[in-house]
């Protein structure tokens, strides 16, 4: 997503018409289908070729002479070609590579007024940040799968150059419900070439990305650099674990945020360990050694130098077998006891008792044990109860494939297919909750008392958390806005929230 830099939004590209069609530079048709997103500045839709009903795709569109989806473009065109992506995954013998690529792109002219940029790429199932809204957090065998992935596809970006800079759940697509191990790294439009960068920080460029997750790097001002991109994929692991980070509430305030990392960073490994405590793991989680191989990592790698994937992979593999090795722990454990309560020892071992979790085949004995990072390896300990109880709901997908095992997925966090079908519902009862906050956001704009970022409205919700996109995005009520309306709403409100509460700062 383009960086947020004031209130002043660009302008969204007008509606078109379901059913309108798009002639591209190779005189292939396109149709365009009904508008399922808003990004940042344009207009997401569904769309098909005209000789492929079937094949549902996705169209990026906006004005022509925004900025965003222009760069986007640009990127597609020079390193995300299917023939380019096939070819690597050839060469580097890899079944999935987790990136889009481009179908189509070019400009046309709608009903003679407005000249509009389109993008077609393919279309994937939902975004892991639907997920992680409804959840909060996400499973640890999850979380794994998707780094695998999303290394793979930064690992790519990067032998071409080019960095992606905002990595985040809202910019990780599953190309099928409940499976994580395929997940697709998109949004581009921040991503650049940065072949030949050097450590010149701008004030301009200071805080570029997504404050909560974008690198030390882009916060002094510097160009997106390779290392940047996984630190941002660190950050990014710890708050789908938690659900949490601690500059959570600094977002409006990129410069705490940024004192904030440079702390955690300085007092690693504690910091990490101390933020890991809430996971159902604890601080002794499997994810711990990983993360912190990653931050090492991008703490070591000079601005301008490529980073070794193959050291994070293996971190990352070290990781799943310690995962898959405790899993495997309490799979005996838990025979055990059974066994020993059961007349009938083998019937109650093979078949797992409802609501209990299925439990992983054995892990490859290789990876497991061979870390390279002694110094980041946590004590060993027998594996710590979890914490705190997760609800795993049932999976609405027959052939979800964890790399750890046929466990249950997350599912829970997709969106519901009877959402999508009470739409005109949800907009009536969007526009009243959209009508409430206004008001209530207005009560707290009339009111003299200084400092209202620190006021409670009778919401409930303060001006803070109003200016937080983020904070905002979980007030309750936000999941009944449709996807683009909230997306909208949520951006107006921060920016004017945040105005103000800069304004207060000013004044003070
Ligand atoms: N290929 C796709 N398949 C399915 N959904 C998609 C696809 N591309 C985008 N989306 C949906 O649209 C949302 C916004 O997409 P994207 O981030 O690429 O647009 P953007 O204009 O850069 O938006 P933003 O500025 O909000 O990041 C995604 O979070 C996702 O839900």
């Amino acid at each position: 997503m383009p960086p947020k830099k004031g209130p002043k939004l660009h302008e969204l590209a007008a509606e078109v018409k379901i059913g309108y069609k798009i002639v591209d530079s190779k005189k292939k048709t396109y149709i365009v289908g009904k508008q399922f997103a808003t990004g940042g500045f344009g207009r997401i839709h569904t769309c098909h070729e005209e000789n492929t009903p079937k094949t549902e795709l996705v169209m990026k569109i906006e004005p022509a002479d925004n900025g965003p989806l222009f760069s986007e473009v640009i990127v597609f065109q020079k390193i995300l070609k299917l023939e380019q992506i096939e070819a690597y995954k050839k060469r580097m013998k890899l079944q999935w590579l987790g990136l889009p690529y481009i179908i189509s792109a070019g400009i046309f002219t709608y009903t003679n007024q407005q000249k509009m940029r389109f993008m077609i790429l393919p279309k994937y199932a939902t975004s892991l940040e639907n997920i992680r809204e409804k959840q909060k957090t996400l499973a640890l065998r999850n979380v794994l799968e998707i780094a695998r992935s999303m290394l793979n596809s930064l690992e790519y970006v990067q032998e071409m150059d080019y960095t992606h800079a905002d990595l985040k759940a809202a910019n990780i697509l599953l190309e099928k419900l409940g499976d994580f191990q395929k997940t697709v790294l998109v949004d581009f439009g921040l991503a650049r070439f940065s072949g030949k960068i050097e450590d010149k920080p701008e004030k301009k460029r200071a805080h570029n990305g997504t404050c909560l997750f974008t690198s030390c790097d882009a916060h002094r001002g510097c160009n997106p650099s390779f290392r940047a991109d996984v630190e941002i994929l660190a950050w990014n692991l710890v708050y789908w674990l938690t659900g949490t980070l601690p500059w959570l509430q600094l977002e409006t305030n990129p410069e705490k945020t940024f004192e904030e990392k440079r702390k955690f960073i300085a007092g690693l490994p504690a910091t990490l360990k101390s933020a890991l405590k809430s996971t159902p793991e604890g601080e002794a989680s499997p994810a711990f050694d990983f993360i912190l191989t990653l931050l090492n990592c991008s703490a070591k790698t000079g601005y301008a130098e490529k980073v070794d994937y193959s050291k994070l992979r293996k971190s990352l593999e070290v990781a799943v077998g310690k995962l898959m090795k405790e899993a495997k722990k309490s799979t005996s454990a838990s025979s055990t006891s059974a066994s020993a309560s059961s007349s009938s020892a083998s019937a109650s071992s093979a078949t797992p008792r409802r609501g209990t979790r299925k439990q992983p085949p054995p892990p490859p004995p290789e990876s497991s044990e061979d870390s390279e990072d002694q110094e980041n390896s946590p004590q060993k300990s027998t594996p710590t109860p979890p914490k705190r109880t997760r609800k795993t709901p049932k999976s609405t997908t027959k052939n979800n494939t964890s790399f750890l095992s046929g466990n249950e997925s997350i599912l829970s966090g997709s969106p519901s297919i009877s959402r999508q079908n009470n739409r005109s519902a949800t907009i009536s009862a969007a526009k009243k909750i959209e009508k409430k906050y206004r008001r209530k956001s207005q009560v707290v704009t009339s009111s003299p008392i200084k400092n209202q970022h620190a006021m409670r409205t009778r919401s409930g919700i303060t001006a803070a958390m109003k200016a937080s996109p983020t904070q905002l995005r979980s007030v309750p009520g936000m999941l009944n806005f449709p996807r683009g309306r909230r997306t909208i709403f949520i951006k107006e409100t921060a920016a004017k929230f945040k105005q103000q509460q800069e304004e207060e700062e000013v004044e003070e």
